[in-house]
């Protein structure tokens, strides 16, 4: 008796068959108990809160305060921050475009699945492409993305320089850091596009 009912519900469920990307015969699953029902029972609404800007601009540091504060309200977020997602999910990407941009398709992906378990997701990372962020946003409804740009200097972020990596740029042992594209990516959409801008 259970078993038919499985049955059934399986089948009333798998309603959307399709072609995604390289695979075939692709479902979509829908479960009884969804986004809605996962917001009433943690008492919050589930978004995503994006923080980009330059490395040493603030960003964990915002993230993790933004963490403990709404922790302390009762609310649940979690953090991915770029640094960490690097150790596992995107060890195998480097600092160039390409990698970047496959770095912040895949971080959107999982923090737009964090925002339909209901949680608030804060994302870290440098994220220094307009057009990456912009398909992050666009995997979610606009007002559950909001995001937030470090608009700091790079003398001041270099000044900090916590982890070294602006004097290895500065020697040429590393690349991407300081280039000319990525802060004309920044500075050219920055009064605009951003919903917020964090002055640290
Ligand atoms: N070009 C280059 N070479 C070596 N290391 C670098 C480079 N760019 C970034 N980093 C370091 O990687 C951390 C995570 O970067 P992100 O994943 O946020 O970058 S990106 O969004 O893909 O552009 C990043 O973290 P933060 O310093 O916290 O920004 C840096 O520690
Ligand atoms: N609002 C702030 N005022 C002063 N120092 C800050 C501020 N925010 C961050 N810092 C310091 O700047 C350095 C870089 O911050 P971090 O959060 O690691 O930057 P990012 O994640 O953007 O690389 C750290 O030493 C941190 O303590």
């Amino acid at each position: 008796m259970e078993c038919l009912f499985v049955e059934r519900e399986i089948k009333r469920n798998i309603s959307v068959m399709s072609t995604v990307g390289n695979s075939t015969n692709i479902f979509w699953q829908e479960c009884p108990v969804g986004k809605i029902e996962r917001q009433k029972l943690l008492n919050q609404k589930g978004c995503v809160v994006w923080i980009t800007g330059l490395s040493g601009s603030g960003k964990s540091t915002l993230a993790c305060s933004v963490n403990r504060e709404l922790y302390s309200r009762g609310k649940l977020s979690y953090v991915l921050d770029g640094d960490n997602l690097r150790h596992g999910l995107n060890k195998d990407l480097s600092f160039k475009a390409e990698d970047r941009t496959e770095n912040i398709r895949r971080v959107g992906e999982v923090a737009k699945l964090f925002a339909d378990a209901g949680l608030i997701c804060i994302a870290s990372l440098i994220s220094p492409y307009k057009k990456d962020r912009d398909a992050c946003r666009a995997m979610l409804s606009d007002p559950n993305f909001i995001e937030v740009y470090m608009n700091m200097p790079l003398e001041l972020c270099e000044a900090r320089d916590v982890k070294g990596l602006y004097k290895l740029a500065r020697a040429g042992k590393i690349k991407g850091l300081v280039s000319k594209y990525i802060f004309c990516n920044f500075y050219e959409h920055a009064p605009k596009t951003f919903s917020l801008k964090f002055f640290g």
